[in-house]
């Protein structure tokens, strides 16, 4: 077992605060009489500061992982620590707590509720977050400025384009101030153009919001952009 004491020399070696750390996981599936091995001993870190992409062919198990990471599921087998914390060995209501305070979700849809203005899908996010409803105004403001739609925040999502709608669901997902950032393919739905808008205000949240960013992609040509990519073949990572 990983303790604190190998956490803490991993921290003093890279002089960087590891996020999230990862240590032989594996998740199988009962369907019936047949078990499914679908994390077959995944080993990975985030470090501060870092965005870092899973690569992999549908069915690989990016997916299955990315939700262990936000602890939506827990692994079969093996270890999750997020900030030092033993995520894998923590009950749903923990997991709820710190997935509401310190992590933000972004999804391929775009997840906004549609009758809402982009002020109150960001809005909302805060509320849900339990952040002081004095701290709301400004913000939202800021939020949406980052993403590029000061001009477009009391639009709703139906009156903004899909990369507008990605935008909205950044700040949205951004706004409680995470410390970790989990995008599942988040530029799918997107034409190349407005996937590098996407993948620009990444980079900028990444700066300004000391954010940390893990997504999954199938698209070749935003991987540059990544700290680290990891290619998950069947359930493992592969060095490219
Ligand atoms: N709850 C579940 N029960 C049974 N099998 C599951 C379950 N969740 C995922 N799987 C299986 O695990 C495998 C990996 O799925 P996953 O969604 O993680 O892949 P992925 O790499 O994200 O694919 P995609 O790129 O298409 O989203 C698939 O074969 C899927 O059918």
């Amino acid at each position: 077992m990983l303790g604190s004491a190998s956490l803490e020399g991993v921290t003093d070696v890279v002089g960087e605060e590891e996020l999230l750390v990862v240590r032989g996981v594996h998740r199988s599936f009962q369907t019936g009489s047949r078990k499914i091995d679908v994390l077959k001993g995944i080993d990975m870190e985030l470090r501060s500061g870092q965005l870092i992409m899973l690569r992999g062919r549908s069915g690989s198990g990016k997916t299955t992982l990315l939700n262990m990471l936000g602890g939506l599921d827990q692994p079969s087998k093996g270890e999750i620590y997020f900030r030092n914390r033993p995520f894998h060995q923590w009950g749903d209501d923990q997991r709820t707590s710190v997935r509401r305070k310190e992590m933000g979700f972004i999804f391929q849809a775009f997840a906004l509720m549609p009758l809402l203005s982009a002020w109150e899908n960001v809005e909302l996010a805060l509320r849900m977050a339990d952040i002081p409803r004095t701290e709301w105004k400004e913000r939202v403001q800021h939020c949406l400025e980052l993403v590029g739609l000061g001009k477009r925040m009391h639009h709703r999502p139906f009156e903004l384009s899909g990369g507008e709608q990605q935008r909205v669901a950044i700040a949205k997902a951004i706004a409680h101030r995470p410390a970790l950032l989990l995008a599942d393919e988040p530029t799918a739905e997107l034409d190349s153009q407005m996937g590098a808008q996407v993948m620009n205000v990444f980079q900028n949240i990444i700066k300004t919001e000391k954010v940390s960013i893990c997504m999954t992609t199938h698209d070749p040509t935003i991987l540059e952009v990544a700290d680290r990519v990891y290619e998950m073949v069947d359930g493992r990572f592969v060095t490219n």
